[in-house]
């Protein structure tokens, strides 16, 4: 089955997404997500520029052999720009080898290892009590796993907060906005926001809070201590990662259980975390580190190392990514649980999609290929918009800190 023509899709129906689609000489198609937010065209251009001259001709099953004529054929390895080009590729030619054997993709996999992927959702407000409600809110609607964050007092914006609705999307300007950050207030507060949250939803809730990068590893180290009577399913992206050796500080302090990889491209970015136990969960998802080919080969090993898999699941990931990593959740072994941050009514519609959502867990749907399309129609109605994700300034002098 030969691929005849790969074509780029941006549009933007409530925010950016770029998808690939990937056509073949015996009707069958496929879509990949290459969505970088913040970044979009640079991976259109690699894309169109450097990527789908490749593909043309190639046999559309030997994904195994594109993958690595992509990743080694570019001589200039990983990073974010080129894994994501690699990843929508790689997730079109899954959907239509998917298609061809006439499958749901996790059968492809290795089948079914579980009923439904629990999801996690986001709770957030200004204060304690607004989280609080929003926390509750979250429980009522059948999630068993709720991530909590909140305004801090005294500074004026936090990563995590959103404008008051279900869809909290950062990339909010044409230029970065500006957020202010305090070590010390966000400290104090967190745990007092963790005791607040658990006393209301009890013990049984699953409760998640991303920390994004902010925190020196002692400072982690400290937070983490100061949750442990919270006991928090994750505490996610304590410190930034790029010096993997960062996290062993932060587990000689605290037993919370900490989640990274979000931002990461290949298994060289999670080798050293993973292989000494520095981490319990992966967070590490399909269009971000080379498709489904790259992110079973990093799950395997974590899996060797008691480490368990929490895709990243963020608005900015398109619904293409969303459905192919449900049916990785499907079938992974180490499957710890997955992020779900809702998309908007019109994501959903220029991306009709066979997943859902009950009771806390969700479901891939058996639909052959992995079961997510584009209305291209309705996609063309919604051109690109230039968005820019926030910067994090220290509050008392201005310093450029992690956001
Ligand atoms: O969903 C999360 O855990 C995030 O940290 C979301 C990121 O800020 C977002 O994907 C950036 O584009
Ligand atoms: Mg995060």
């Amino acid at each position: 089955m030969k691929i005849t023509n790969a074509r780029v899709i941006v549009c933007s129906p409530g925010r950016n997404f770029v998808t690939l689609k990937i056509e073949t000489d015996e009707g069958l198609t496929g879509i990949g997500d290459a969505t970088l937010n913040g970044r979009e065209l640079s991976v259109v251009s690699y894309l169109n520029d450097h990527v789908i001259p490749c593909l043309i001709g190639r046999d559309a099953h030997q994904i195994e052999d594109i993958w690595q004529y992509l990743y080694k054929g570019a001589y200039w390895r990983r990073g974010p720009v080129t894994m994501s080009a690699i990843a929508a590729v790689d997730t079109a030619l899954w959907d239509i080898k998917a298609k061809a054997a006439n499958l749901p993709l996790y059968q492809l996999l290795g089948g079914r290892s579980r009923s439904g992927v629990m999801v996690y959702g986001h709770a957030n407000g200004s204060d304690i009590e607004h989280t609080v409600d929003e926390v509750l809110r979250y429980k009522e609607m059948g999630y068993k796993a709720i991530r909590a964050q909140s305004g801090v007092p005294g500074l004026e914006k936090v990563y995590g907060v959103g404008r008051g609705n279900m869809f909290y999307e950062p990339a909010d300007g044409t230029l970065p906005s500006e957020h202010d950050w305090s070590t010390e207030k966000y400290l104090l507060h967190a745990p007092k926001l963790f005791d607040a949250v658990r006393q209301a939803v009890g013990p049984d809730i699953h409760l998640l809070h991303d920390v994004h990068h902010r925190l020196t590893p002692i400072e982690a180290g400290r937070l983490g201590k100061a949750l442990e009577p919270f006991h928090l399913f994750w505490m996610e992206d304590a410190t930034p990662a790029e010096n993997q050796e960062a996290f062993r500080l932060i587990r000689q302090h605290t037993t919370t259980p900490l989640a990274v990889g979000e931002i990461f491209n290949t298994i060289w970015d999670c080798k050293d975390l993973i292989q000494n136990q520095l981490i319990d969960y992966i967070r590490a998802t399909i269009v971000h580190a080379g498709g489904l080919t790259h992110l079973r080969r990093i799950a395997d090993f974590a899996a060797m190392h008691q480490v368990r898999t929490g895709c990243h699941g963020a608005t900015d990931l398109s619904p293409v990514c969303m459905g192919t990593a449900l049916h990785f959740d499907t079938w992974v072994p180490n499957f710890g649980i997955q992020e779900y941050m809702r998309h908007t009514e019109q994501t959903d519609e220029v991306f009709p999609h066979s997943y859902s959502f009950k009771d806390g867990y969700m479901h891939c749907g058996e639909t052959i290929g992995h079961g997510v399309d584009i209305d291209e129609k309705l996609a063309a109605k919604y051109p690109y918009q230039r968005a820019y994700l926030p910067v994090n300034r220290l509050q008392h002098d201005g310093t450029l800190v992690n956001w």
